[in-house]
């Protein structure tokens, strides 16, 4: 890892930092899904920051087995194989250091004031514009390697969204007022972030992407409903804990973290 590209103390001089995962970006036309590439990649011994994308995705997948809408040359598919030294509790930290990394650039490639809503989706205008796919592949008890799979809807019109997406899906050509995204300056954009973002968080810890995902969250302030395996419950989302988890407080002032599962704002 290149840790020399980090100054010390505090945070790194993000000015000279040279992306070097830009240069192991794959590029595909139509496949099933990124991720399966990206394992066959990782299986086959890629480095980190190895990344594929591609024009279409014929399977593309989503959390909680959904179907991720992918279609042909509109939006940003991909995948990258991180190898980091972690236990495996500590896994969802990745999902959130990914969601910081992609909600910056996109602020600052496109200028859409884009959010995150816990724990990965990256929400414009109160609708989804990119989603998060964290998959572990587990070697002898711990973390082998993760895929972090990227879904950014860049150049998606309303006529792309079938019915079922309609009302919760949007993109950033929408929210930009129509204006097209260059999905390859995005591209590399997203890599040189997630490359600064991860260098940060292997050198000093969780903190430094804690801070700046409640920073960018549009979760934090807000009455939240999910769902327990007793049924659904409430309460307001006041931090996150050290691993990762979203921390609420019911109207008695305790305060409890959820590690995963899905949220609504009310
Ligand atoms: O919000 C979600 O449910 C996560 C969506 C993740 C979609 C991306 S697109 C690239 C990669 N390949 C997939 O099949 N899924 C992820």
């Amino acid at each position: 890892m290149n840790h020399d590209k980090l100054a010390e103390p505090g945070l790194p001089a993000r000015d000279s930092f040279v992306s070097g995962w830009q240069d192991r970006l794959h590029l595909l036309d139509s496949v099933v899904s990124t991720q399966e590439e990206a394992k066959k990649l990782a299986e086959a011994g890629a480095p980190e920051g190895t990344a594929v994308r591609a024009e279409e995705q014929t399977g593309g997948r989503g959390r909680m087995g959904r179907k991720w809408h992918s279609p042909k040359g509109k939006g940003i598919w991909m995948s990258i194989v991180l190898r980091p030294d972690l236990p495996l509790a500590l896994t969802p930290q990745l999902t959130l250091l990914a969601g910081v990394a992609v909600c910056t650039a996109i602020r600052e490639v496109t200028g859409v004031p884009a959010g995150i809503k816990w724990p990965n989706d990256l929400l414009a205008g109160g609708r989804k514009i990119c989603g998060i796919l964290l998959e572990s592949c587990l070697r002898e008890g711990g973390l082998h390697y993760a895929i972090a799979g990227i879904g950014i809807s860049a150049n998606l019109t309303p006529e792309d969204y079938p019915d079922y997406l309609q009302e919760v899906g949007t993109s950033l050509l929408i929210e930009g007022g129509g204006i097209p995204v260059d999905r390859e300056q995005l591209t590399r954009a997203v890599l040189a972030e997630l490359e600064y973002l991860y260098c940060l968080y292997l050198d000093q810890g969780f903190q430094p992407v804690k801070e700046l995902w409640e920073s960018m969250s549009v979760t934090l302030g807000r009455q939240i409903s999910f769902r327990t395996a007793q049924g659904r419950s409430e309460g307001k989302a006041v931090g996150l804990d050290e691993n990762g988890g979203l921390q609420l407080q019911d109207e008695a002032g305790n305060i409890t973290s959820i590690l995963s599962g899905e949220i609504e704002m009310i």
